[in-house]
C-alpha cells in the first residue's frame, strides 16, 4: 500500500505543531433575543484536531462561521496567529479557511476542474493549479471519479472534493462544520485520513458534529462549548 505522505500525495507543511493557531476568547452571539453563543473560549493549536460537539440547532454552524472570520462576534475576541481579526489588518484572513457543507454552484464540471479552478481562484497559473489538483485528486482519494461531472458523485466524494478545494489554497486552519453527516465508511475513513495528515504538516483543524459517537476516534480534544436548550417537550408544555 502507497504511503499517504509519500512523493506526490503530499501536502505541503503549513504551520509549527503545538502553537495555538487559532484562539476564541469569551466568543458572545446573540440573533435577536436569542443567546447562541456565551462567552465561548477555545484554542485550536497547531498539530491538533479540535472536535466540537452540539446537538441540532445548538450553534455550530454559528461558531463555525465566526471561528472561520465570516462572522463577526458580538463579543469577544477571534485570534488567528495572534492577530485580532476583526480589530487588526486582517491578513491572518488567509491562513483560515471553512469547508463548506455544500456546493457553492450546481456543478457540471469534473472534479478535477472544480480543484484546477479553485486553484486558480487563489491567484494560481494553470499549470500550478492543475499540479496541485493531480496531486488533491490523490490526497483525498478522487483519482477513480477526477473526470466524473461532481453531480455524479457520492456525497462522500463531494466532501472530499470540497475539502480538497479548500486545501488548494494551502491555509492553516481548517474549519469543518458537520463533514461526517450521512457520509459512508469509506469516505469517513478517508476524510479522517486527510485532517490527520493536514495536522501533521502543523495544521489545525476544528471541526463541528453533532453526536459524540466515534468523535474520539478522529480528534485530538472533544470541546462542548453550547448551552443547554430546552428539549420538546418543556416547550410543548408550556
Ligand atoms: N442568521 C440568523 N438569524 C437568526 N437566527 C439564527 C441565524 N443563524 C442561526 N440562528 C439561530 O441560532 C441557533 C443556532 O443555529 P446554528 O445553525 O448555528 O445551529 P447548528 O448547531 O448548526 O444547527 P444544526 O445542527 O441544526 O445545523 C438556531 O436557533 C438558529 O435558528
Amino acid at each position: 500500500m502507497r504511503s499517504r505522505v509519500s512523493g506526490e500525495r503530499r501536502l505541503p507543511e503549513v504551520g509549527c505543531t503545538g502553537a495555538p493557531l487559532l484562539r476564541l476568547e469569551g466568543v458572545r452571539k446573540q440573533f435577536g433575543d436569542e443567546v447562541v453563543l456565551d462567552r465561548v473560549d477555545l484554542e485550536v493549536p497547531g498539530g491538533e484536531l479540535v472536535g466540537v460537539v452540539g446537538g441540532p440547532g445548538t450553534g455550530k454552524t454559528t461558531l463555525m462561521a465566526i471561528a472561520a472570520g465570516l462572522l463577526p462576534p458580538d463579543d469577544g475576541v477571534l485570534r488567528l496567529f495572534g492577530e485580532d481579526l476583526w480589530d487588526g489588518p486582517g491578513f491572518a484572513r488567509a491562513g483560515v479557511a471553512l469547508v463548506p457543507d455544500e456546493e457553492p454552484v450546481a456543478d457540471r464540471r469534473s472534479c478535477r476542474d472544480v480543484l484546477v479552478c479553485a486553484g486558480m481562484r487563489h491567484g494560481l497559473p494553470r499549470s500550478v493549479a492543475e499540479r496541485r489538483a493531480t496531486t488533491l485528486l490523490s490526497v483525498c482519494e478522487l483519482v477513480d471519479v477526477a473526470d466524473v461531472p461532481v453531480w455524479e458523485c457520492t456525497a462522500g466524494q463531494r466532501v472530499l472534493l470540497r475539502l480538497g478545494a479548500v486545501l488548494v489554497g494551502e491555509p492553516r486552519v481548517l474549519v469543518l462544520d458537520d463533514p461526517f453527516a450521512g457520509i459512508d465508511a469509506w469516505a469517513f475513513g478517508v476524510v479522517r485520513a486527510v485532517l490527520r495528515e493536514f495536522a501533521a504538516t502543523g495544521g489545525g483543524v476544528l471541526c463541528a458534529v453533532r453526536s459524540s459517537e466515534r468523535v474520539a476516534s478522529w480528534c485530538d480534544r472533544v470541546v462542548e462549548p453550547f448551552r443547554e436548550l430546552p428539549c420538546a417537550s418543556d416547550s410543548n408544555s408550556r
